[in-house]
Parts: C-alpha cells; sequence; structure tokens
C-alpha cells in the first residue's frame, strides 16, 4: 500500500490574459508521503503558489491528476472536491488569517464544526492541539494578545483540527523573526513527522528548505529535485 498522501502527475496550468497565454505548469509531478516534508523552492512568479493552490484543491489544473491520500479528485465535482478539502487538506499561510473576534481555542473548534463534528468533542480536540503546540494556557486568549510566533502556533493547530492527510503551508515562517521561525519550524516539523501528516511547504528560505526531506524546485513549469547535501 502506497503512504502518498499526495500526488500529482502532468499537473500543466494556463493563464489566458488579453489573447496571450501563460504557461505557468508544463507537467509538473510531485509525490509527498506520510510523514514527510517537502520543500517547494523557485524564484519568485515561478507558479509555487499556483501548485500549492492546486495541491490544496483551490483550483483545478489545466491537465494532469491530483490524488490526495489515494484519492483521485481530477473528475470530482466542486461539492466532492470541497468536502475532501475539509476533511484532508489542511493549510497555513504567511499570515496566519485568524479570525480576530474569536479566541485561539474557538479558531481551532470552527473548522472542526463545520465538518459535523460535535462543539465538546471539537473543544476537547481543541484542547489538545493547543498543548501539542505549547500553548495550552493561551486558548481563551484572542489572536491580537499572542505574539507573531504564538499566532503561528495556533494557525498551524487550526489547520490540523480536521486531522488532515497533508498540510499545504505557504511560507509558514515567513513573518517571523529568524529565531521565532526556527521555533515554529521545529514544532510544525515534528508534529508532521509524529501525526504522519504529509506537508508541502513553498519557502524562500533556503536554510529552511534544506532541513526538510526533500527539496523540489519549480524551474520553467517543471518541478526538479535537488540532490540531497
Ligand atoms: N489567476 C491568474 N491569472 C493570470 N496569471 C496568474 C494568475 N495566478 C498566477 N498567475 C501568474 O502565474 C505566475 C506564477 O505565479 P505564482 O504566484 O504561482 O508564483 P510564486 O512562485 O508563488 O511566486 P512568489 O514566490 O512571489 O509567491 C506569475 O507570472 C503570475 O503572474
Amino acid at each position: 500500500m502506497s503512504d502518498a498522501m499526495l500526488e500529482m502527475t502532468g499537473i500543466v496550468r494556463r493563464f489566458e490574459q488579453g489573447g496571450a497565454v501563460l504557461e505557468v505548469l508544463r507537467g509538473a509531478d510531485l509525490t509527498v508521503r506520510a510523514g514527510e516534508l517537502v520543500a517547494l523552492v523557485g524564484p519568485s512568479g515561478a507558479g509555487k503558489s499556483t501548485l500549492l493552490q492546486i495541491a490544496g484543491l483551490l483550483e483545478r489544473p489545466t491537465a494532469g491528476v491530483v490524488r490526495v491520500a489515494g484519492a483521485d479528485v481530477s473528475d470530482a465535482d466542486d461539492a466532492t472536491r470541497t468536502a475532501i478539502r475539509r476533511r484532508s487538506i489542511g493549510f497555513v499561510y504567511q499570515f496566519h488569517h485568524l479570525l480576530p473576534e474569536f479566541t485561539a481555542q474557538e479558531n481551532i473548534v470552527l473548522p472542526q464544526m463545520i465538518a459535523g463534528v460535535a462543539k465538546r468533542v471539537a473543544r476537547q480536540r481543541a484542547d489538545d492541539l493547543l498543548r501539542m503546540v505549547g500553548l495550552d494556557a493561551r486558548g481563551s486568549h484572542r489572536p491580537a494578545r499572542l505574539s507573531g510566533g504564538e499566532q503561528q502556533r495556533v494557525a498551524i493547530a487550526r489547520a490540523l483540527a480536521n486531522a488532515p492527510s497533508l498540510l499545504v503551508a505557504d511560507e509558514p515562517t515567513g513573518n517571523l523573526d529568524p529565531h521565532t521561525a526556527e521555533a515554529v519550524f521545529a514544532m510544525l516539523s515534528a508534529i508532521v513527522r509524529q501525526a504522519r501528516v504529509g506537508a508541502l511547504v513553498a519557502t524562500h528560505n533556503m536554510e529552511l528548505a534544506r532541513r526538510m526531506d526533500r527539496i523540489l524546485e519549480m524551474r520553467d513549469g517543471l518541478l526538479v529535485e535537488h540532490a540531497p547535501v
């Protein structure tokens, strides 16, 4: 049995603007396995965010096959894709995107309730996740009362709320000072490995990229694997 949490094969993405066609992805392939962190690097405009949007089922490719936790979602309708996204994929962005009027705990409860989990169970899981990210004393705080690193820890806990198979992260530590970035990344990688989630992490930070299991570079619309250093 394959432990691939994400498989993308022959991914093409074209944008049409005023008659001109921009082919950002030209047949990209990648696999992310359970417990694995894969870094996605490449210059600005290379297509990293476009690839993450497709991996996260937020966009459809022009061509190619996407499998999440073994399920081929290429031909699935929008409702099915949304259901799979909510159940199987967690997102972390450069900016935390926590809802400011809700507490840390409520921010982690909400996605579970949207997925149909009972409030009592969702609260318990939120508390467990807050403990896992070292913030058990901060559950009743709103985001504005937390530091940048703490906000990002809550965002990671929220991404894990529905026990996803796949974590899609776009510069998850890009807005933090180097020391805090280091602590948040260490925590993220420990959780990914322990919970056997697959993580695809776009970053401009080569130091962090080198600490992941593999580095894939976006080059001319294709993904090229870096040799291990
Ligand atoms: N909806 C769209 N319509 C037209 N062009 C788009 C669209 N989305 C992205 N692009 C183009 O696709 C290319 C890749 O953009 P993308 O945001 O994926 O790059 P990136 O590698 O994530 O860059 P960065 O590191 O700066 O975030 C860019 O040239 C961008 O202008």
